[in-house]
């Protein structure tokens, strides 16, 4: 049974339809990616998925299940005097030792005295992972977590996620820029424009001409990065148009049977 899973998934802010009848779902302990272009509704399906975000449809959740969510932007006030100790101890408290292992196990021991507003990027990242993990999750729920970072740092935060995963058999659900990191930590990369125009092992959906119409070999093309011949097939892809949803969805079922 799947941990959670949103059927028929529809968001429209106002007269705009961000969302289309998203059906997706994430098992036990596996990593989904969300790729997509700006503004394909990433955010979005995250938030509907959480209820945070009014949304028509169904999302079914495993009776009990505890959801960690790392949020794209921490709405925190800079000027307020707040230790990562104090952070890591809402909503809930949690003993100084478990804390003091949660961050060794993120990779950032002994900054419990810090301010959490002078942390660099990379820290915070994993201060949020670790308050996230600190109430157990069976599913932690990433919204770009290494935004702002560099090279390194991302990779380095992905390694972390797996590590996390292979040692508490977590399932995470994130959304990601970073298609070159993303394509080699997940286990299911899920390409959303409004509706889902692929989904499916990273190697099915980087062949796909609807992943490769959204990225290419453009601006955001971390395929040349691996992936070096051109293949001139790819310009009938992911129709921005969300009324040819249905088209989108038979080429996902090839895809899926493909792969
Ligand atoms: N609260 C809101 N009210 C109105 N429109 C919104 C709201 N939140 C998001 N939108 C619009 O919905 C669309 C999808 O936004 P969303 O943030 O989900 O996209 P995204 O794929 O996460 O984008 P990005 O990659 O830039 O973070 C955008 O056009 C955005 O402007």
């Amino acid at each position: 049974m799947s941990l959670i899973s949103a059927t028929g998934l529809t968001v429209k802010y106002g007269t705009q339809k961000v969302l289309n009848k998203i059906d997706m779902s994430v098992a036990p302990g596996e990593i989904v990616t969300i790729v997509g272009p700006n503004g394909s509704g990433k955010t979005t399906l995250l938030r509907a998925l959480l209820g945070l975000t009014p949304a028509k449809g169904k999302v079914q959740k495993k009776p009990g299940l505890v959801i960690g969510y790392v949020p794209q932007k921490l709405a925190l006030d800079p000027t307020l005097p707040l230790p990562v100790r104090s952070f890591l101890n809402l909503p809930r408290s949690h003993t100084p030792q478990q804390i003091a292992e949660m961050l060794d196990r993120v990779g950032v021991p002994g900054i419990e005295t810090r301010q959490v507003a002078d942390l660099s990027g990379g820290q915070l990242q994993r201060v949020l992972l670790a308050r996230a993990l600190l109430e157990r999750p069976d599913i932690l729920i990433l919204d770009e977590p290494t935004q702002g970072l560099d090279q390194m740092g991302e990779a380095g935060f992905y390694r972390l996620i797996e590590d996390v995963r292979q040692a508490s058999g977590v399932a995470v659900l994130m959304v990601s820029h970073d298609l070159h990191v993303v394509m080699s930590a997940s286990d299911r990369v899920i390409c959303l424009n409004g509706h889902v125009c692929c989904e499916g092992k990273p190697h099915v959906v980087q062949n796909a001409p609807e992943y490769r119409a959204l990225f290419g070999y453009g601006t955001q093309g971390a395929l040349a990065l691996y992936q070096h011949a051109h293949d001139h097939n790819h310009d009938h892809g992911c129709d921005h148009d969300h009324d040819h949803v249905h088209n989108a969805v038979t080429r996902k079922d090839d895809i899926e049977h493909a792969g």
